[in-house]
């Protein structure tokens, strides 16, 4: 049977308004081009890291994923000096690390970047063996916070760590079910080596609060777990099941009292606890091993949202519309609508996470070198507010692609609907969400209040400088009449930064009313204030940041036509999402006419219309190659048919 098919992809690809390479160069690092093209090549070496799974039982699944993650690792270890010297590296290194399988790369990520990165931020030069040992790949690292009743509500840990002064040791110990470590990845067959968090009580009966300690509960060169732990595997999960997620139960469980990760507080020998007066900032540190998964959370989320985007535009630009031949379906509006903001989200995601990378980088060497960093509030609210509104979009754009690819997104070989399955979970490990939001919003209150006793707002990253213009920025209101003048991004820029201020002054107001005349206590205040108020500030506080700083990366770029398209891009990102908060425009007075709903609407057709012709070499350039991309009706040739019949005549049982 001969399959023939209009190649559509090439038609749209001839329409290009700007050139593949060069908005590919600036994308992926044209710096250290070779460094990216060499582990591309090293990655594609090993067809296991990228090979869709197919039908393997679980403890199958989990076997590949641990082979996998050593592949990682060991891939990891040869380039290790670049990686670690040099940020431009580390971030095309873990760009990369994106296209091989997702549970693996999170249990790469739980063991190579966070365990390490807790043991560097809180344990000194007596932890760097642990350190050394999991980087290399002969420990396997585990980070157990959660417990089976406590959550995001950490404080509520109820795992303690009792010293025992006789013996020198910590006793570990899980006081009940509720407290048993909990979803602990790389637990179930692999991991050797946990930082574990858990009450501190010294000799005299005192709790000195949560502290983060290292554990070796498994035989390295066995893997045989020690006497006194219990570890019981959580089983199948809706997606992610390379990973082994259990349940950790310490039943008086001794480790050296130097297992303690003491960078900012020791127990002696006597069980004397002792807080270090030089550290002026402990948060900080905390934050230090926080930031980075948020952050690489982040990344991981830009990379599924590009694939997913990249899967439904190749195949609506292949399809045909059902009422005339001669057109595909990318030329839907409806397509457009569903598409295009996801398509510029992918672009903005990438650029924003890079620059995160970069930043919580040099967060970190400011704490390790200088023990201290002024980026650490800042920081914070950043990663806790792009962790929460990027997971969320994406989760959104996954499942418009998904839409938009009709019954064929029921296959899995397909590669959507597992994708929607796979990053649910970006919404809730590394802080849940709307837990981490209100973190955010909670930081902004009380910057509101600094502004009304007439103090500075200054922060290094800049993200709320505005602040200090708020009195202005809030009398402006909108007169634009123009479409081409209104999708500048400085111009969008303008009335998100109204939008933010806004938002905060309502949010202040509102919490001060509950406060002062409802007379109630700080926990409803705060939670009498989310909806329509603090929820809204947070999406509008990141999505204000996100605009900014994607300008300023586009302003410094050369090519002209690469910065139009990406400056387009920035645009229908602005203009979708000002689209959401259009009712707090007219209720704070900003727009007084239709005018203000009608340029957003106008703005948004105008720019997806303008951007289709570009569409496929844009998902040319953000997307997975063809190696990586798993998805039959996804590939580079546009042959969805022809494609998808070759898998079907590949796959093992398809005649039986
Ligand atoms: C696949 C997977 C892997 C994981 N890996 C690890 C790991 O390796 N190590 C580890 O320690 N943990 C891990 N976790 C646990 C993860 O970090 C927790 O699930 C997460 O912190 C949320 O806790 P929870 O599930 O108890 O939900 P909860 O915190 O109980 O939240 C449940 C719901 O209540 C809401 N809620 C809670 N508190 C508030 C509040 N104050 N205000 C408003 N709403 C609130 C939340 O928004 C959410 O909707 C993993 C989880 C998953 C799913």
């Amino acid at each position: 049977m001969n399959v023939s098919e209009n190649n559509r992809l090439n038609q749209y690809r001839q329409k290009s308004s700007f050139k593949v390479e060069k908005l590919y160069n600036v994308l992926f690092a044209e710096d250290v081009a070779s460094f990216r093209n060499t582990i591309y090549e090293e990655i594609k070496k090993y067809p296991i890291l990228y090979t869709p799974s197919s039908n393997e039982n679980l403890d199958e699944q989990r076997r590949l994923s641990s082979k996998r993650l050593q592949i990682l690792s060991r891939i990891r270890r040869k380039f290790n000096d670049e990686i670690s010297s040099n940020e431009e590296y580390a971030k095309i290194w873990f760009t990369c690390v994106c296209n091989t399988d997702i549970s693996s790369i999170i249990q790469y990520i739980i063991s190579i970047e966070l365990v390490p990165n807790a043991i560097k931020c809180l344990g000194t030069e007596r932890h760097v063996e642990y350190y050394t040992k999991i980087i290399n790949g002969e420990y396997i690292g585990m980070l157990a916070l959660t417990e089976v009743g406590h959550g995001s509500n950490t404080k509520q840990i109820k795992t303690t760590a009792t010293y025992d002064k006789d013996t020198q040791e910590f006793v570990l110990n899980t006081p009940n079910f509720e407290a048993a470590k909990c979803w602990i990845g790389n637990l179930g067959k692999i991991g050797t080596h946990a930082v574990i968090y858990a009450q501190l009580i010294t000799p005299d009966g005192v709790n000195n609060g949560l502290h983060a300690f290292i554990a070796e509960i498994r035989n390295p060169k066995t893997h045989i777990p020690h006497p006194n732990v219990i570890i019981a595997d959580m089983g199948e999960k809706i997606d992610l099941n390379g990973i082994d997620n259990s349940i950790l139960i310490l039943d008086q469980y001794r480790i050296p009292r130097e297992n303690l990760l003491n960078r900012l507080h020791e127990v002696t020998v006597d069980g004397e606890y002792v807080k270090y007066p030089e550290i002026k900032n402990p948060f900080a540190f905390s934050l230090g091993v926080l930031s980075n998964g948020r952050i690489l959370i982040c990344s991981i989320s830009s990379y599924q949202i590009s694939r997913a985007i990249t899967i439904a535009i190749r195949y609506a630009a292949s399809k045909i519309d059902h009422e005339n031949e001669q057109i595909s379906l990318l030329e839907e509006q409806t397509h457009q609508i569903q598409l295009f903001p996801y398509l510029a989200l992918a672009y903005v995601s990438k650029i924003i996470t890079d620059r995160l990378l970069v930043v919580q980088k040099r967060f970190f060497t400011d704490l390790i070198i200088n023990g201290s960093s002024n980026m650490s509030e800042e920081l914070h609210a950043i990663t806790s507010a792009a962790k929460s509104v990027l997971t969320w979009s994406v989760l959104d754009g996954i499942r418009e692609s998904i839409c938009t690819c009709g019954e064929f997104s029921n296959l899995i070989s397909t590669g959507l609907t597992n994708a929607r399955n796979v990053h649910d979970t970006n919404c809730t490990y590394e802080g849940e969400n709307t837990v981490l939001l209100q973190q955010t919003t909670n930081w902004f209150v009380k910057l509101w209040s600094m502004k009304l006793q007439g103090k500075t707002v200054n922060f290094p990253l800049q993200s709320i400088n505005y602040l200090n213009d708020a009195s202005n920025i809030m009398n402006e209101t909108f007169k634009l009449t123009d479409i081409d003048e209104f999708i500048k991004p400085k111009n969008i820029l303008s009335c998100y930064q109204w939008l933010v201020c806004h938002l905060l002054k309502r949010c202040y107001d509102k919490q001060a009313h509950i406060s002062k005349v409802c007379q109630k206590s700080d926990f409803w205040v705060k939670n009498d204030s989310q909806i329509f108020f603090c929820k809204n500030l947070g999406f509008a506080y990141i999505q204000t940041y996100m605009i900014q700083e994607t300008a300023l990366v586009i302003s410094n770029i050369r090519d002209v036509q690469v910065q139009q398209i990406l400056n387009k891009l920035l645009s229908l990102f602005g203009v979708w999402n000002l689209q959401k908060h259009i009712v707090s425009f007219y209720e704070g007075g900003y727009a007084a006419s239709p005018n203000f709903a009608q340029i957003i609407e106008d703005s948004v057709l105008f720019l997806c219309k303008d951007i289709k012709k570009d569409a496929v070499c844009l998902v040319d350039v953000i997307g997975p190659s063809d190696d990586f991309i798993k998805s039959t009706i996804g590939r580079s040739d546009g042959q969805i048919y022809t494609n998808f019949r070759s898998f079907l005549m590949q796959a093992s049982g398809t005649f039986s």
